[in-house]
């Protein structure tokens, strides 16, 4: 039989050129010395001290601004500007002096070693020193894993491990790999799970192989609160277990709209997800947020200052579902391109749906016809539920629509194939109940068999985003702005006052004129056939609610319901009116009053 220590003598003795290429992250700091000792040799023989010092300079300038972009830790920045600085400056004096000058070769000799300590202390090389016994280490391990003869490459040290290319022997393929997952942990000796493997989309005979030595999943991960520069970007929805972002788009300029299913078991992070869409949503300057909460309103209701309609009732949302169908009528009639083209003027409706299975049948048809048509007319659906199963997203047609998929938690391993359409790899029963937020995500550019943890967007988050975005939203295209405007404002529309407290308000408070007249109206219920307000009339209503708020001023909901219009009309009106000073905010935030400038204008 044969011994390791046989086996290893036996084995060609690597050239001296292998064993420096090998170790050349641990070896670095020696050989930056040796090139700054021939570089300053070079210019003490050819450049004179003053193009040196011009030389020095440029490239002090070009390496500030290089570092910057490439490192992202401050000390990591710090430590490089120190080293090259200090480069810079032996390399002035040794081409004045001579690189072999006693005080220039002790001062290279003494910085080298101090420069170096920080290098082999510093968390990546190590980690890097650790991947390359790896690399020599793999013949035996491949061999011991039954992937003898594969080849470890392209090794890349990341902050959460490594990743590198598993380049495979004739006959075997990325399956064998993940079949052997267990056994190339334990002849690497790293924890059980630590090591991940893909297929490589363009060569059967190589896998991608990557090493988890830090979890990036074990703690929430908080939005970073990025604004969408617009529709048209992916959404970054969270990392993947290698660190990596996973990024799933909701619209393409050459593909249109991509409707979603999220699905998983309750309390498996469907809710954070809608949230997070909401705030790509509401934060592109070309997209307008509609949602269906069918959770009474408890999830989507904070954002209800920036949505453009929010339903909380099966009723409100029967009616959404019939006006976006109109409005995909609408623009179909006018479109001029194949595909809607996002733009401040002509945004995108992006739906959320929680609770979709909460849906009235009788929506149905509704909803296959938007799935059908919005992606190329510009409805993003996004479908939620807890029960992926054909009857609760509607239809099979519904379902063949939702191109984006998301599977969180479920409880029974076969309930994955229901929302993911490739399972391999992949089974969302195992995420670990503690992990909220982490799923599979299956989108176009974003296929990985890898589970994704979302970004989770805390109430308080949401809170100031709201604030902060809030009449930031662009207007409807006046085509779908015609078609919304024929249909009723149902009291569940406006969650801010519920009807109770409305009732309350009424009775207790003394409107303004035109207030009064809406509480004597009672509820804001209008019948879908009742034709709204033209512009004309609602921007006099607009102006004679504003002139008659009187100091104490009233709330963009108030002055939407007295013109009938929602409320990105109402503060695309309201900055028109700030700006010719007729209309001006209360301190009170969210107050607007007239000026007196308009309040004369009525008096006259
Ligand atoms: N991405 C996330 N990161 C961290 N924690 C999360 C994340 N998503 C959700 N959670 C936590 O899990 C809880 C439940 O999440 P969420 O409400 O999104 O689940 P759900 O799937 O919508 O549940 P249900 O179907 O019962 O409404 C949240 O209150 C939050 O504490």
């Amino acid at each position: 039989m044969v011994t390791v220590q046989q086996r290893r003598k036996s084995e060609p003795r690597e050239s001296l050129f292998t064993v420096l290429w090998r170790h050349r992250h641990r070896l670095a700091p020696f050989y930056t010395v040796i090139a700054v000792w021939a570089l300053g040799t070079l210019a003490f023989a050819w450049l004179t001290v003053v193009t040196t010092v011009l030389i020095c300079l440029f490239l002090l300038g070009i390496s500030a601004l290089w570092v910057g972009q490439v490192l992202d830790r401050k000390i990591e920045r710090a430590y490089a500007r120190v080293v090259v600085f200090s480069v810079a400056t032996w390399i002035v004096a040794a081409s004045a002096l001579g690189s072999n000058h006693p005080i220039m070769l002790r001062a290279l000799v003494i910085g080298g070693l101090i420069g170096a300590i920080p290098w082999w202390l510093h968390r990546r090389v190590r980690a890097q020193v650790r991947v390359e016994r790896t690399i020599a280490a793999w013949p035996r391990v491949a061999e011991t894993a039954g992937l003898a003869r594969s080849r470890l490459t392209g090794v890349l040290v990341t902050t959460w491990g490594w990743t590198g290319r598993l380049r495979l022997a004739a006959g075997q393929t990325a399956r064998d790999v993940t079949g052997r997952l267990r056994t190339v942990e334990s002849a690497l000796q790293l924890p059980v799970g630590s090591v991940r493997a893909e297929p490589w989309a363009d060569r059967a005979d190589i896998a991608v192989m990557r090493v988890i030595e830090a979890d990036p999943h074990s703690d929430p991960i908080h939005w970073a609160g990025s604004p969408a520069a617009s529709i048209a970007d992916a959404m970054p929805v969270g990392p993947y277990d290698d660190g990596d972002v996973c990024r799933v788009p909701l619209y393409d300029r050459q593909t249109g709209t991509h409707h979603a299913l999220v699905a998983g078991t309750n309390g498996s992070g469907k809710s954070g997800l809608l949230n997070l869409m909401a705030c790509h949503a509401v934060t592109a300057p070309d997209a307008v947020l509609w949602a269906i909460d069918l959770k009474g309103g408890i999830e989507l209701r904070p954002w209800w200052p920036v949505t453009d309609w929010l339903s909380t009732t099966a009723d409100s949302a029967r009616t959404m579902l019939a006006a976006l169908r109109e409005v995909i009528d609408m623009r179909g009639q006018h479109a001029t391109k194949r595909v809607w083209q996002a733009s401040p003027e002509q945004p995108v409706i992006v739906v959320l749906i929680d609770e979709a299975a909460e849906l009235p049948v009788e929506c149905v048809p509704d909803l296959e016809s938007v799935a059908r048509r919005g992606r190329a007319l510009g409805v993003a659906l996004v479908l939620a539920t807890q029960y992926p199963t054909v009857n609760a997203v509607g239809s099979a047609q519904v379902r063949a629509q939702l191109r984006t998929r998301v599977a969180f938690r479920f409880l029974k391993s076969g309930e994955a194939s229901t929302v993911l359409r490739d399972t391999t790899g992949t089974d969302p029963a195992v995420i670990r109940k503690d992990r909220p937020g982490c799923g599979y995500v299956e989108a176009a550019g974003a296929e990985r068999p890898a589970l994704v943890r979302c970004y989770w967007v805390t109430d308080d988050l949401v809170s100031d985003i709201v604030e902060t975005w809030r009449g930031r939203q662009p207007a409807l295209d006046p085509v779908t702005a015609d078609v919304v405007s024929t249909f009723s404002l149902d009291t569940d529309d406006e969650p801010d006052t519920t009807p109770a407290s409305r009732e309350t308000e009424a009775s207790t408070a003394e409107p303004a004129a035109p207030l009064a007249a809406l509480a004597e109206r009672g509820p804001a219920t209008r019948s879908p056939a009742k034709k709204r307000l033209d512009n004309e009339h609602a921007r006099k209503a607009l102006r004679a609610a504003l002139s008659a708020a009187g100091e104490e001023g009233t709330t963009v909901e108030e002055l939407g319901a007295v013109c009938d219009r929602r409320k990105t009309w109402i503060y695309r009106e309201l900055d028109a009116l700030e700006t010719e000073r007729f209309a001006e905010r209360t301190g009170r935030h969210g107050y607007y009053r007239g000026t007196p400038r308009l309040r004369n204008e009525h008096t006259d």
